[in-house]
């Protein structure tokens, strides 16, 4: 704060409030001269003031004089004698000029004293600036003194604290020493005390392991004398195995031909049923014409009534003929279907095939595939592995040769495909769980074989409603339900529901152990009745994963997709009811992401699609696993959950290992084809039909 300048007065009555010592050199003439300086001011103005008043009074006083001459010199009377006149006029003129020259005089002295008082005023005024310059200036040393001293004061305190601080680091860094002094020997003795514990329990261990070691090393050898049995039974068995093979073999031929012996047999009986009916009709038309005949002759004549009784005989056998005809049909029905089935047994309930899809003109560098048996059996597919270089230094490229029930070249056209498929779509009608699933990396087929306008789902509804009516003439009805499910990241999502209740709505999946049948709770199950209504489903299933895909990008192959259609069908004429559930699964994506970091959203999809993978191959493995009620691990994935009564010794299931062409893609083809493989050695047991007779 700079300190307040004082005032003339206040200057002259107290000393300045100024707390460095002041300097001596004003200490003596700077109040004196200032307060005699301030002092004579008013003095000044007061003489100032009193001449002015004076010459006020002068000029006044030679104002009348003046007024009165003027008066005087206007008012001269004509009765005076002019020259007494003029005489008395001089004589005014001269007191008055006397009054004005004293008036001048004294104007004069003023004017002087006025002059002398403005010198002295100036010169009093030079004195106060010269005054107020010095009391700048020594307000100027002050301010610069009391700066001094306030950094002085600080410059004391910084260095006071600065001292205090040192004092406490020092103190801190003593205790830390010591601290980490008694932490150093608390470690040591820690230490020291561990070493001694894993010294003992490493003699412990030594101990234990040795003895482990003498114990598996007999169980070693009991296991070895064991499987040496095993083996021996074992091969015994392959060699009975391999004798029954061929005896199945040789009942497959006998199977078959007997099946093409009930074919004609069947096609026979179709012929003499026609000609039955239409005996039948040409019978019914006769009989009404006999009728109208006996009902003329009716009255009078004997002979006529025996031929109307020969007519009503000849009748009954033909209608008895037509019913035995009938009957003979629905049993060569059922033997169809048990033949039928039989056949499909035979062929395993497990049964694996493999499709190439063709490379698109778009796509570059496919990869070496081989169908060495196309012309034959169509069972073997050859992959060219990568160029290895060897020990030598020499190119070599390995061929990884595949079997499986039937190989599906890229010519191949969804028809033949499913041909395949419509044997196991007649053993749903016939009551058995069927389950179809394609599995191999995106980009592979799996959705145009199964969802495309002529894929698999399509021929099969249709094919299933063209066997439905062909039954109704053997007294089958069919009620059939198609419904639609999704599993992404472990949940099921409805394909048949609202798009906007994609993801929120909780669809719950609840068994039947009884029946061995699944239903899905909250999920929309549409009727089909007619063919044409699959064409809506997979529409409003299209919209749905529309939908999802601006949910999670690429979901539709990051999710596995489950079209389930219910089959019930009810005999009416001979009491029979069968329920079979046909599964078409189009798996998700099987590539294995590990070395892509997935991370967030994109590892959570790639664990989930991994997990049900694996667990789709555990449960697979289990059921060809030769123990008798092994445990079967269906829980562990969605999947396997929801395809339990689907898998395994109830049902027939077929899987598609699909391909790319590429060979960007070989090492994805050949993780999955060797998968395909493993699930292709599994046997499972045989597959029971869901009938009973109703009522
Ligand atoms: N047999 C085939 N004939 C002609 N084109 C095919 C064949 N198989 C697949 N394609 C074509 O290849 C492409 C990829 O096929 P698709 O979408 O069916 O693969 P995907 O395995 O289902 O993939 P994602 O897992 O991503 O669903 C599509 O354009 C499809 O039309």
């Amino acid at each position: 704060m700079r300190p307040e300048i004082p005032s003339a007065t206040a200057a002259a009555a107290s000393p300045p409030p100024f707390h460095g010592p002041p300097r001596p050199e004003h200490q003596d003439t700077r109040p004196q001269a200032r307060a005699a300086a301030l002092a004579t001011v008013p003095e000044r103005s007061a003489r100032i003031q009193r001449d002015r008043n004076r010459l006020t009074v002068v000029t006044t006083a030679a104002s009348p004089n003046i007024s009165v001459l003027r008066r005087h010199s206007h008012s001269m009377t004509p009765n005076l004698n002019p020259k007494s006149k003029v005489q008395e006029s001089i004589e005014l003129y001269k007191t008055k000029n006397a009054a004005l020259e004293d008036s001048c005089t004294e104007y004069k002295r003023l004017l002087e004293e006025y002059k002398t008082n403005l010198a002295d005023l100036k010169s009093l005024n030079s004195t106060i600036s010269m005054e107020l310059e010095n009391v700048k200036r020594s307000h100027s040393y002050e301010v610069d003194d009391l700066r001094r001293k306030y950094q002085n004061d600080m410059q004391d305190s910084f260095d006071r604290h600065k001292r205090d601080l040192e004092r406490a680091r020092e103190e801190n860094n003593d205790l830390a020493i010591k601290i980490e002094r008694e932490l150093k020997d608390e470690i040591e003795k820690l230490l020291k005390s561990h070493k001694e514990e894993l010294e003992t329990l490493e003699r412990r261990l030594k101990a234990e392991l040795e003895e482990e070691r003498g114990k598996r090393q007999r169980e070693r050898q009991d296991v070895q004398k064991e499987f040496d049995s095993e083996l021996r039974n074992t091969r015994l068995e392959a060699d009975t195995k391999e004798r029954e093979n061929q005896l199945l073999q040789g009942e497959l031929t006998n199977t078959k031909s007997e099946l093409d012996r009930e074919r004609l047999l069947k096609n026979a009986l179709q012929g003499q049923l026609t000609d039955a009916t239409t005996t039948n009709l040409t019978l019914e038309a006769s009989n009404k014409a006999m009728k109208e005949k006996i009902d003329f002759l009716e009255s009078d004549s004997q002979a006529q009534s025996s031929a109307f009784n020969e007519l009503h005989r000849r009748m009954q056998e033909a209608f008895a003929a037509a019913e035995a005809a009938q009957e003979k049909l629905r049993q060569e029905e059922t033997l169809r279907r048990k033949l039928h089935n039989q056949v499909q047994e035979l062929k395993g309930n497990i049964r694996v095939m493999c499709r190439v899809r063709p490379t698109h003109d778009s796509e570059t560098g496919p990869a070496k595939i081989d169908f060495p048996d196309a012309d034959t059996d169509s069972k073997e597919v050859a992959v060219q592995g990568p160029d290895k270089i060897s020990a030598m230094g020499t190119n070599i490229t390995q061929t990884y040769s595949y079997a499986f029930d039937r190989v599906f070249s890229p010519v191949s056209q969804n028809a033949e495909v499913f041909e395949e498929i419509s044997q196991l779509v007649q053993s749903a009608l016939d009551g058995y769980n069927v389950c179809v699933f394609c599995y191999g990396q995106t980009g592979s087929g799996k959705t145009f074989t199964m969802s495309s306008a002529d894929g698999m789902i399509p021929r099969t509804v249709a094919q299933i409603y063209a066997e439905a009516t062909r039954l109704q003439d053997k007294g089958w009805q069919y009620k059939m339900e198609g419904s639609f499910v999704e599993v992404y990241n472990e949940t099921y999502n409805d394909l048949l529901g609202r798009p906007e209740d994609l993801d929120k709505k909780k669809i719950e999946v609840r068994h039947d152990p009884a029946k061995k049948q699944t239903t899905l709770e909250n999920a929309v199950s549409v009727a089909l009745d007619g063919p044409d209504r699959v064409e809506e489903i997979l529409q409003r299933a299209d919209k749905n994963r529309t939908v999802a895909a601006t949910k999670a990008n690429m979901r539709s192959s990051r999710s596995h997709s489950v079209f389930i259609l219910k089959l019930v069908g009810e005999n009416n004429i001979t009491g029979e009811r069968s329920e079979g559930t046909l599964n078409l699964v189009d798996l998700a994506g099987s590539e294995r992401l590990d070395h892509s970091k997935a991370e967030g959203a994109r590892l959570k999809e790639t664990q989930n699609i991994n997990k049900s993978l694996s667990c789709l191959g555990d449960v697979i493995n289990a059921l060809g696993s030769s123990k008798e009620n092994s445990h079967i691990p269906y829980r562990n994935s969605r999947l396997t959950y929801l395809l339990q009564y689907s898998l395994g010794g109830n049902s027939k299931t077929l899987m598609f290992v699909m391909v790319s062409p590429l060979q960007a893609h070989l090492q994805e083809t050949i993780t999955s084809l060797k998968f395909a493989t493993k699930v292709h050695n599994t046997h499972i047991g045989t597959a029971k039909k869901q009938t009973k007779a109703s009522g």
